[in-house]
C-alpha cells in the first residue's frame, strides 16, 4: 500500500495538456486564465472628476470664481480652456477640461451672485481621478494562472475585452459497477441498492469546475466493465466507482488491464478509500474508485479533483488546511491513517471542529454532517482541546445555512 502522498504524486505526473478555450466573459467566471493581459489603454483614459462639484486652476489663487455657461455631466468632454478665475460645473466621472488642476464638492462651495465662493482652502489638485492612475496602459494587469472572478471579469470589460483565453473543463466520465445497482429515481428492490455515487461524484466533478459525464452502469463482467470503460475513455479522464476491492466480482483493474492500461497503483494507506486504484489508459488517467459512498467520495477529494485541477490550470490543486480546536476526543484504533469527517464550525474567528457520529465507509449522511477531514494517524488518540490541522471541504458555515 502507497502513501496518500506518494498516490498525489504519480497521478500529478501522470496529468497533462491543460486545454485551453476562448469564452465569453460570463462563462470564464471561476476559470483560470491562460494567457497574459496587457492594458491597451490608459484607466481611467483621462483625469476626471471624483466628485459632482465646479473645476478651475489652482493658480487662480483666490477663492471666489465665475461661473462658466457650459456644464459637463459625465460622458461629454469640454475641449476649451478654462481661464483663471472660472470655474466649470462639472458631474463625477466627466473628463476634467483643459486649464483645471482642482475639482471642490458642490457641497463645499457657496452661491454668491458672482458666482461660487469655496467655503475652505483651496486643496490644489483635490478630487481629480489622473489619467492612467488605477491601470497604465501596456501594464500587464492579469497574469496567465489567475483565477477569474467577478472582479476580473468587470476589470476585463474595462479594458475592452468580451472573451479571454482559459483553460476549459476537464471532461470527466463516471462509470457505476455492480449489478446491485439500480438507477436513479427507482424504489430498490429487495438486496439492491440506488447508484447514488454516479451523482454524487459528478456533483464533485462540477463543483470542482468540470462537465460530468454519467455513462451508467456496468454489469458485473469483464466484458461489459471492458466495453463501458471504453466508452468512457472519450472524456480526458475516467473515473469507476465499485468492484475494485478483492471480491470475485471485482472486475473493474482486470478490465483496465485487459484492454491495454497500466495500473500505477492500487491501494492507499488510507481510511475511508483504502481499494483506490489509478491507471493510465490510451494516456487518459483512470481514477477506480471505491463502491462504498464515503471512501468513493473522500478518495475523489483526495485524488481526483487536485488532477482536475491541474489539468484546469489551477496553480493551487489541494485544499486548504486549517487549525481547529477539536470539540471531541478521538481514537484511531486502526493500522492505516484515519480521514475523520468532522464539522467545522467558526466561532468568534477560531475553527472548532466535532467529530460527524458514526465514521462508517458507507455512511453518507454523515458526511452531510461534515465539511471537513481529520488525518488522524494509526493507533493514536486526541483529546477534546487539542489543536488539530483539518482539511476544511468547503465553507457551508458561511453560506448563511443552520
Ligand atoms: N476481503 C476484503 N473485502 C473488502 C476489502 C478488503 O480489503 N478485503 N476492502 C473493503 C473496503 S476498504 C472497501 S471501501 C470496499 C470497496 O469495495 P469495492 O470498491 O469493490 O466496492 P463494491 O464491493 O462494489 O461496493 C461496496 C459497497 O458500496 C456500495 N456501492 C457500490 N457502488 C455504488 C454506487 N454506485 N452507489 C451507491 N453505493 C454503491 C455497494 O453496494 C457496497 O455496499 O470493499 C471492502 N471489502
Ligand atoms: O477504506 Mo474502505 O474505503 O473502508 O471504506
Amino acid at each position: 500500500m502507497i502513501s496518500i502522498e506518494d498516490a498525489q504524486q504519480i497521478i500529478q505526473k501522470h496529468i497533462t495538456g491543460a486545454k485551453t478555450i476562448e469564452a465569453s466573459l460570463l462563462d470564464s467566471l471561476g476559470r483560470v486564465i491562460a494567457e497574459d493581459v496587457y492594458a491597451p489603454w490608459d484607466i481611467p483614459t483621462s483625469d476626471n472628476s471624483a466628485m459632482d462639484g465646479y473645476a478651475f486652476s489652482s493658480l487662480s489663487e483666490r477663492n471666489e470664481f465665475r461661473v462658466a455657461a457650459e456644464f459637463i455631466p459625465a460622458g461629454s468632454q469640454r475641449i476649451a480652456p478654462v481661464g483663471l478665475g472660472e470655474a466649470v460645473r462639472i458631474m463625477t466621472g466627466a473628463p476634467v477640461p483643459p486649464g483645471c488642476d482642482t475639482v471642490v464638492p458642490i457641497e463645499d462651495v457657496e452661491q454668491i451672485p458672482s458666482g461660487i465662493r469655496l467655503k475652505n482652502e483651496m486643496k490644489p489638485g483635490a478630487h481629480i481621478r489622473l489619467r492612467g492612475e488605477d491601470v497604465e496602459k501596456d501594464e500587464l494587469v492579469l497574469a496567465k494562472g489567475s483565477a477569474i472572478r467577478p472582479q476580473e471579469i468587470g476589470l476585463l470589460v474595462s479594458l475592452g475585452k468580451t472573451t479571454i483565453k482559459v483553460f476549459r473543463p476537464a471532461r470527466v466520465a463516471i462509470l457505476a459497477t455492480g449489478d446491485e445497482l439500480q438507477e436513479a429515481g427507482s424504489v430498490p428492490d429487495a438486496g439492491r441498492i440506488i447508484n447514488s455515487n454516479s451523482y454524487s461524484l459528478a456533483a464533485q466533478v462540477l463543483d470542482a469546475g468540470g462537465e460530468a459525464f454519467m455513462i451508467g452502469i456496468a454489469a458485473d463482467t469483464a466484458q461489459a466493465t471492458e466495453e463501458k470503460i471504453r466508452e468512457g475513455l472519450k472524456a480526458d479522464m475516467l473515473i469507476t466507482t465499485g468492484g475494485v476491492s478483492v471480491g470475485d466480482r471485482d472486475f473493474v483493474k482486470e478490465s483496465i488491464q485487459n484492454i491495454g492500461g497500466s495500473l500505477l497503483f492500487w491501494k492507499v494507506n488510507m481510511k475511508p478509500g483504502k481499494p483506490v486504484a489509478f491507471a493510465v489508459l490510451e494516456d487518459k488517467p483512470v481514477f477506480a474508485l471505491p463502491g462504498n459512498p464515503v471512501a468513493a467520495m473522500v478518495a475523489f477529494e483526495m485524488f481526483v479533483r487536485p488532477a482536475m485541477l491541474l489539468k484546469q490550470g489551477c496553480p493551487r490543486i489541494y485544499r486548504p488546511r486549517i487549525k481547529a480546536v477539536l470539540v471531541n476526543d478521538v481514537r484511531n484504533r486502526g493500522d492505516r491513517p484515519h480521514l475523520v469527517r468532522v464539522k467545522v464550525t467558526l466561532d468568534h474567528g477560531e475553527y472548532h471542529a466535532s467529530i460527524a457520529g458514526n465514521q462508517s465507509s458507507a455512511n453518507l449522511a454523515s458526511l452531510t454532517q461534515s465539511n471537513g477531514l481529520l488525518h488522524l494517524i494509526p493507533n493514536s488518540s486526541l483529546t477534546a482541546g487539542s489543536r488539530v490541522e483539518v482539511i476544511l471541504l468547503d465553507r457551508e458555515f458561511e453560506m448563511g445555512c443552520a
